[in-house]
């Protein structure tokens, strides 16, 4: 920290393809992950592996530019180290951003859903950053993940849209974490939208539990970069470049849709959650 005067507030972890989020900070100071020391390293096209500390509508920020997935062979506390050094730090909010691909019928490549919730698969078999021994300074053993994406952020952040003129591009949804690195079969597919899943990825989930489990205020958005494929006569096939695409075409809406939220969100929450 001695090798910048920012102290930040907010944290932002880019998606896939939405590397241009830390663009828009003024008064940059930025480091390659391979220069800090304990960092992983990005390994994923589109995840450019820098730490981007800097100013945003007068909000102290640190951006990820490029995040750390299990399929790259990290361990999800590896994966996930980064939102408690943000927390260390004294940040009080993360901004989760992913790429995903929809199921729900209503989500279309290029729309924007505002995760309300998720369905984290690799922690339901015990995948989960949080496995053992709980470090008693970041959180409870047992944390409540019952309200983890922020409703008043969630509220703001419509308005916002309206406000934009985005809000025909924007609802909210449940998001679901897969593994990876595969695609989805079309009998997984299937399934994920019969259990309610609106959008479904390979990250986000364990660095909303860790952020949750540190008592961290979270904001999470997905952009929907394809549409999974359900049907067998359906002949679509989806691939990273094309979800990278998306993100490039994207990436002016949601960076107007994450400075705004930033710029008017009120900040000294004291870390407490505001469940749904
Ligand atoms: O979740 P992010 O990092 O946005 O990336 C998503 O896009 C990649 C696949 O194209 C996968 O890594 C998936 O998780
Ligand atoms: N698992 C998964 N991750 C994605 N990331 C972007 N699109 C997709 C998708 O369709 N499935």
């Amino acid at each position: 920290m001695s090798q910048t005067k920012h102290r930040p507030q907010v944290a932002i972890i880019c998606g896939s393809g939405l590397g241009m989020l830390a663009d828009t900070l003024k008064c940059q100071d930025s480091f390659a992950y391979s220069d800090i020391p304990g960092f992983p390293q990005s390994t994923v096209q589109g995840h450019a592996g820098r730490l981007v500390f800097g100013e945003l509508k007068g909000k102290t920020c640190v951006c990820m530019q490029g995040r750390f997935h299990m399929y790259e062979g990290h361990s999800l506390l590896k994966t996930t180290f980064p939102v408690r050094v943000f927390k260390l730090l004294g940040v009080e909010t993360l901004f989760v951003t992913n790429a995903a691909g929809s199921l729900a019928d209503g989500l279309q490549p290029g729309d924007i859903m505002i995760i309300k919730d998720h369905v984290n698969f690799p922690g339901l078999v015990g995948l989960n950053p949080l496995c053992g021994p709980n470090d008693d300074k970041f959180g409870p053993r047992f944390p409540a993940m019952s309200g983890c994406y922020d409703k008043n952020l969630r509220c703001l952040a419509m308005e916002i849209a309206k406000q934009l003129g985005v809000a025909g591009l924007m609802q909210e949804g449940v998001y679901a974490m897969v593994g990876g690195p595969n695609f989805e079969t079309i009998a997984e597919a299937r399934l994920l939208h019969r259990l309610g899943v609106d959008a479904v990825g390979m990250s986000t989930a364990p660095e909303v539990v860790v952020a949750t489990h540190c008592g961290l205020r979270v904001f999470g958005l997905s952009l929907i970069t394809n549409k999974v494929v359900k049907s067998y006569e359906d002949s679509d096939s989806v691939n990273h470049e094309g979800v990278l695409e998306v993100g490039r075409l994207r990436s002016h809406t949601v960076q107007q849709l994450v400075t705004e939220l930033i710029g008017r969100m009120e900040i000294n929450n004291n870390n407490t959650n505001n469940a749904a």
